[in-house]
């Protein structure tokens, strides 16, 4: 009898799927023959006459709008990391370098001459971050001649120099305008590329821990560990995943600063609202929704927006800022789920005109009128006409503003993005600011809508399980943690360093991996763990490695160090040269790490004062303000970095060092496998694999994406 398989790993099945996709392209994953994209025929009637009818194009641009939503979306993609290694990538993305990259021309949309493809730079990205390039995904992924971009987006991707993410996806955090101060409720967050951007603004201060946090919350239990997947490479300690319906989201406590004996509502600084949303201005990338498209998705999703923009906005502290955003061009998904708040929210809520925070962007004005219609494609202008069998779909809190309304909520404040205004995906933004309670909000205390939550301060002291799963607890070091004296005497860390804020993830046994927190997020977890379902929260920052060449049991975690280095005293720190540095990132055999004989005369002299075991790496070049912070292992008679692979190619990148034996041709590898292994090393063709995995779970994120969830990223 088989054994029944309860707790199936779903990344590790579609991994499956996947591997079985490549041998059968023709199949799709678990016997579902959807057509493939590139045979679905891009058209539906009902999507071009409801759209006629709102009007949301002007009718000259009606042509090319179409035009374009038929076309496969370019790639773009954002420079990540701390300032000045995203000055370093900058700069390569700005070179001769990504020229040639890029040594690849194409006819562009019905022009005779082909063209060079030149990234695109968004005018309106912060700090000139973000690019779009005129190829597609599969452009880059299948073109031989691209080869060396795939691979430079995949390990740079993989080491978290750079996001692919869509052009328009980027819009909603940079509208949030996120400080580092601020407490940031991103309430339907998953997969988490704007999570991502919401965390890089928080950590704009790089000297400083932020002293706000983001809590980035999905209703999907499975989508939350792409969260915690995403979380993961942005190395915070400011983060919290949590996984609730955002539509009756619980309150947070916090322990109130007048008086630390008690707790109070937290009210948020800035919220996202990403909602579900039919997704048909995704249609570029995800052209399955012409199968499938229907007046119906608007109107059934109509009533959970509003619920989760309802509870956001009591979420949100007065001077707050919400954004909305939908990737729909459906008016009863965008500017009726707002209007429909804006009528309720008795002035206290207002939609804020953000233009000035885009310069360079082209989009249309929010609508102000629309016809909601039923399934069979009835439109109505008010809701008096509407059948009473459709009376339950079409309600009448969806209907257009009045002359009066127009004039008063300013839904022209809205921004959509039309596809064809600078070759993107379709979008919906929409800012509101709060400057007042709610109608529905008593003084100082909760709303009665939502579901009531019991608050407790105490730690749990077991296990728990909610909503039928089980999350490992989180247990935070006391003053009198067993292990924490050595970590502190090893590693020479500063009396300001508060060990509270280190947690494991066990209540018995050997600790293995310490993560940290920031104290405001400890105190969130602390306070809150028995009414909200943490997923994950934490940064690897030690972890067990009872080596006999070292006197505590504790190694440091690259993950970590940036949050911790700043408290690490000069005995577990060096500063070494640029070539010191190359040497110790072009080793990838852990092996047989380099002789300290190999290194500069400074670098030696450093290390001979050095006891063996984990350490510090610190680069500095003074002139382009490049810092690089390394996890480093001093042997007995070698000095190696303790470097992930891609993370490796990613510094010795930006160092300006060789890494063409890692640029690997994979169409090569393909037709010649076995002159792939007399020209590459084992570890080469490995490194790569491993890229590709990387991209191979990025993808994975997408493709769980469904045309009710929306924008996703890659
Ligand atoms: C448009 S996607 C969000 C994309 C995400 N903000 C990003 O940029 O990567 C919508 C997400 O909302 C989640 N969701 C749907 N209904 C929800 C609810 N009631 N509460 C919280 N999340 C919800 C879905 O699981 C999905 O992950």
């Amino acid at each position: 009898m088989g054994r029944k398989n309860r707790n199936v790993n779903k990344f590790a099945q579609r991994k499956r799927d996947r591997k079985e996709q490549e041998k059968n392209p023709q199949e799709k994953p678990n016997g579902d023959n959807r057509k493939a994209y590139e045979d679905i025929v891009r058209e539906n009637a009902a999507f071009e006459e409801y759209y006629k009818m709102q009007k949301i194009c002007p009718e000259e641009q009606w042509p090319v709008f179409m035009q374009t939503l038929k076309e496969n979306l370019p790639t773009a993609f954002r420079i990540t990391g701390s300032k000045g290694e995203a000055d370093a990538l900058m700069k390569i993305v700005n070179s001769d370098y990504f020229s040639q990259l890029l040594n690849i021309k194409l006819k562009i949309d019905g022009k005779d001459e082909e063209e060079e493809i030149k990234p695109v730079n968004l005018p309106w990205y912060p700090g000139g971050f973000a690019w779009q390039l005129r190829l597609t995904r599969m452009d880059i992924r299948r073109n031989e001649a691209l080869y060396r971009l795939h691979n430079f987006l995949v390990a740079e991707t993989a080491a978290g120099g750079v996001s692919r993410q869509e052009q328009v996806s980027m819009i909603p955090p940079v509208v949030l305008d996120v400080k580092p101060h601020h407490k940031v409720l991103d309430m339907c967050a998953a997969p988490g590329s704007k999570t991502a951007q919401l965390i890089e603004f928080l950590h704009a201060d790089e000297d400083k821990m932020p002293t706000g946090f983001v809590m980035a919350n999905d209703v999907d239990n499975s989508r939350c560990y792409m969260l915690v997947h995403q979380a993961k490479r942005l190395n915070s300690p400011c983060i919290v995943i949590t996984n609730h319906d955002s539509a009756f989201m619980p309150s947070i406590e916090v322990t109130d600063e007048q008086d630390p004996s008690k707790t109070k509502p937290l009210k948020f600084d800035r919220i996202l609202c990403d909602v579900p949303c039919s997704g048909d201005a995704t249609l570029r990338k995800n052209p399955d929704i012409w199968l499938k498209w229907s007046t119906g998705n608007g109107n059934n999703l109509h009533g959970v927006q509003y619920r989760i923009l309802r509870r956001g906005c009591t979420l949100l502290a007065a001077g707050g800022r919400l954004v909305y955003s939908t990737c729909s061009f459906n008016p009863l998904e965008n500017e009726a789920v707002l209007l429909r708040l804006l009528r309720e929210a008795g002035g206290a809520v207002h939609l804020c005109d953000v233009t000035h925070m885009l310069p360079g962007l082209e989009f249309a004005k929010g609508m102000t009128h629309w016809r909601p219609a039923s399934k069979d494609m009835v439109f109505y202008d008010k809701y008096e006409d509407v059948p009473e069998k459709w009376q339950t779909v079409v309600r009448p809190q969806m209907f257009p503003p009045t002359a009066e309304e127009i004039e008063k909520y300013q839904l022209e404040k809205c921004i959509r993005i039309l596809p064809h205004q600078q070759d993107t995906g379709g979008f919906f933004v929409a800012v509101l600011e709060k400057t007042a309670n709610l109608p529905w909000e008593k003084e100082d205390a909760e709303p009665q809508l939502e579901q009531p939550q019991e608050v407790k301060s105490a730690p749990p002291q077991k296990r728990r399980r909610m909503g039928g799963y089980r999350e490992d607890p989180f247990v935070f070091f006391g003053n009198d943690e067993d292990v924490f004296p050595s970590i502190k005497s090893y590693y020479d860390l500063k009396d300001d360093f508060d060990p509270k804020c280190l947690l494991t993830r066990c209540h018995v046994g050997k600790k293995k991996n310490i993560y940290l927190v920031s104290p405001v997020v400890r105190d969130v977890v602390q306070r809150n763990e028995r009414n909200i379902k943490i997923i994950n929260t934490g940064v690897k920052t030690f972890v067990r490695c009872d080596n006999k060449n070292m006197t505590c049991p504790f190694r440091l975690s690259q993950e970590g160090l940036l949050s911790i280095a700043q408290y690490i005293g000069p005995k577990r720190r060096i500063e070494i040269l640029k070539d010191d540095l190359i040497l110790v990132l072009q080793c990838d055999n852990p092996s047989n790490p380099p002789d300290i004989k190999l290194f500069s005369e400074h670098t030696q002299n450093l290390v001979k004062d050095l006891a063996t075991g984990s350490c510090v790496l610190e680069y500095r070049d003074r002139e382009s303000k490049l810092e690089l912070t390394l996890v480093g292992w001093r042997g007995v008679h070698s000095l190696r970095a303790y470097t992930a692979a891609p993370d490796a190619v990613h510094y010795l990148r930006i160092l300006g060092a060789d890494i063409s034996k890692y640029d690997v041709n994979k169409f090569k590898l393909v037709e010649n496998a076995d002159a792939q292994t007399s020209e590459t090393t084992e570890t080469d063709v490995i490194l790569n694999e491993n890229l590709e995995e990387e991209v191979g779970t990025i993808e994975e994120e997408k493709n769980t994406e469904t045309t009710t969830t929306g924008c996703s990223e890659i």
